[in-house]
């Protein structure tokens, strides 16, 4: 009961803002209960033309008559309610979980980790619209309960007595077991994350297990623990519940039997009382039996509403005012890292990486090659200049005004970035339509790319290229963007001599000419005498930055191209 409580609560508060859901579940609920109540009457009525013999009542035909239309009726509009309900409240909360995600700091969603992420959208929001279903037809035999309790009431007051001892017994050796099955539940529920971690390894890291028969054997068996596990904590809940379907078929027969062979000492009843008494309670179990059957699947809802309540919490009180109207970068004049700093908190390490303080600016129409070597910080510092980390200390200053968390979206729509660990877009989205499919032909030519590739209203005719490719793609749609600032992390690495040649002798001084201003992260150093200035890091820390054909770092004098 608990539970449904716990259920209904959460799902008022999911439909909190949207008036029509709303109202549409306490439609379901009312209609549902009314049904209810609607099914015990009509036994009531049944009993009594039973009972009444070969002349019943014109008063109790008219009610039969009445709740047979009564009955089907309601019940249809509360499913056609449900059906609405169900598809309403289950894209609410799926787009809204994806809009609070994509308003979370960048680092925020590192930390908790892309298995927690994706096992809530895919299976917890599931769940959850199975308690959306599950919800008012168990509102539906909770009515009935009610309904029939008292009816038996008003029909044999003196046996509520034995009802309400058998109830009270029912109450107390329930609540152990329903408490065993929704902790159990629960502990499954905890280790689906893990699952789903295996699972992703499982589609993403296919080739790296086929190849190495040995990591396979020992991410199977890993695999293999957690899902037994799992198994183990549902299969735990599933008996307690078996368990507390028996028991409750045995608590009815000892109402009945207590009914037949007890009372009749103790209490005088009319003729007929006692055979409609046993039969409303025998009618009392089907719902009784929903109701049992019902809380597997609530429970495993509670477990998933619990695990998104707690996500929502963690990305709320976050939101970077990404919720704000984002509109293209407009023209900028400087843009300063002033002290900034960015540190990683690792459990198991005992080092934590800190960049900076670092003290960097930035001005339009300037190509600036950012080098060093690995784990030295590049991509840490291109998500700080981005605005996807938010500065541990220090601050970002564009036009001689602070970056805030509140302007932080704004300020980021001033870049075009391309990652190293990239996601291509099927789709050109988000770009300005006009001649949209001319203007990515052109582009197509240029990244040699015509014979692979066709645009289509917006779209591209295929994404499935050698990853060299796909990265021209994305530049492609970084080109199309026509942001005021570009940032390329490690873009050149999978690109074969000639296209690298062609990347860094015409395609970053083209943007330059623009007036763009080209952040490059690079390991190649042949083409560091491109760039109007050289900034090195190590260990977190500026070691150089300047002009790249006075630099004489590590790697000697630079050979220019
Ligand atoms: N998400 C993260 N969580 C914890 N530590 C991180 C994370 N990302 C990077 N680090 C650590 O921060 C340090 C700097 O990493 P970063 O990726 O910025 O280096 P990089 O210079 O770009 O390296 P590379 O040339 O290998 O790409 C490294 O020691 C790395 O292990």
């Amino acid at each position: 009961m608990l539970q449904l409580l716990n259920v209904a609560r959460y799902l008022l508060g999911m439909s909190r803002g949207v008036r029509m859901s709303r109202l549409t579940l306490a439609g379901v609920i009312f209609t549902g209960l009314l049904s209810g109540l609607a099914m015990a009457a009509l036994v009531a009525v049944i009993n009594q033309l039973i009972t009444a013999g070969a002349a019943p009542s014109r008063r109790l035909m008219w009610a039969f008559a009445a709740l047979v239309v009564l009955r089907p009726a309601l019940r249809l509009g509360s499913q056609l309610l449900l059906l609405r309900l169900t598809e309403h409240s289950f894209y609410v909360l799926r787009v809204e979980l994806c809009r609070r995600i994509l308003a979370t700091p960048m680092r925020h969603l590192e930390e908790l980790g892309r298995a927690r992420l994706m096992a809530a959208l895919s299976t917890d929001v599931g769940q959850i619209a199975t308690a959306v279903v599950l919800m008012p037809q168990l509102v539906m035999h909770l009515a009935v309960v009610v309904g029939f309790t008292a009816y038996l009431a008003w029909l044999a007051l003196p046996l509520m007595p034995v009802l309400l001892a058998v109830s009270v017994l029912g109450w107390f050796s329930f609540r152990r077991a329903v408490g065993k099955a929704v902790e159990k539940t629960a502990l499954g529920r905890e280790l689906y994350d893990q699952l789903f971690q295996g699972l992703r390894a499982v589609t993403e890291g296919t080739k790296e297990l086929k190849m190495h028969g040995p990591r396979r054997d020992e991410f199977l068996a890993d695999f293999d623990d957690v899902s037994r596990r799992h198994r183990r904590e549902i299969r735990h809940s599933d008996v307690a519940l078996a368990w507390l379907a028996t028991w409750s078929e045995m608590l009815f027969f000892l109402a009945i039997g207590l009914f037949l062979f007890v009372t009749p000492a103790f209490i005088t009843l009319q003729p007929g009382v006692l055979a409609s008494a046993v039969l409303a309670v025998l009618m009392l179990r089907t719902p009784v039996e929903a109701l049992n059957n019902g809380l597997p699947a609530l429970a495993q809802s509670a477990a998933a509403i619990e695990k998104v309540e707690r996500l929502t919490r963690d990305l709320a009180g976050r939101d970077t005012g990404a919720h704000s109207p984002a509109v293209p970068g407009a023209a900028w004049r400087s843009l300063e890292l002033v002290d900034v700093t960015h540190g990683y908190r690792r459990e198991a390490d005992d080092e934590r990486f800190l960049l900076g303080p670092l003290n960097l600016r930035f001005v339009p129409g300037e190509l600036v090659f950012i080098v060093g070597g690995n784990g030295s910080g590049k991509t840490t510092l291109a998500k700080l200049i981005l605005g996807l980390y938010a500065p541990e200390g220090g601050e970002v200053v564009m036009d001689g005004v602070p970056v805030t968390d509140a302007t932080r979206d704004r300020y980021r729509q001033h870049f075009s970035a391309i990652f190293a660990d990239f996601f291509l877009f099927d789709d050109l989205r988000g770009v300005s339509p006009e001649a949209l499919d001319r203007r990515a032909g052109a582009y197509l030519e240029r990244l040699h790319l015509q014979h692979r590739v066709r645009v289509r209203d917006g779209r591209l005719s295929t994404t499935d290229l050698s990853t060299g490719q796909r990265k021209r793609l994305a530049l492609l749609a970084s080109y199309l963007e026509d942001r005021p600032l570009y940032l390329f992390d490690e873009w050149a690495a999978d690109q074969d001599p000639a296209f690298k040649d062609v990347f860094y002798t015409q395609l970053l001084p083209e943007l330059r000419a623009q007036g763009k201003t080209v952040l490059v992260i690079s390991h190649d150093d042949r083409y560091y005498a491109t760039a109007d200035r050289l900034v090195r890091l190590e260990n977190g820390a500026v070691a150089y930055d300047g002009d790249p054909n006075e630099y004489a770092g590590p790697l000697g004098a630079l050979e220019a191209v």
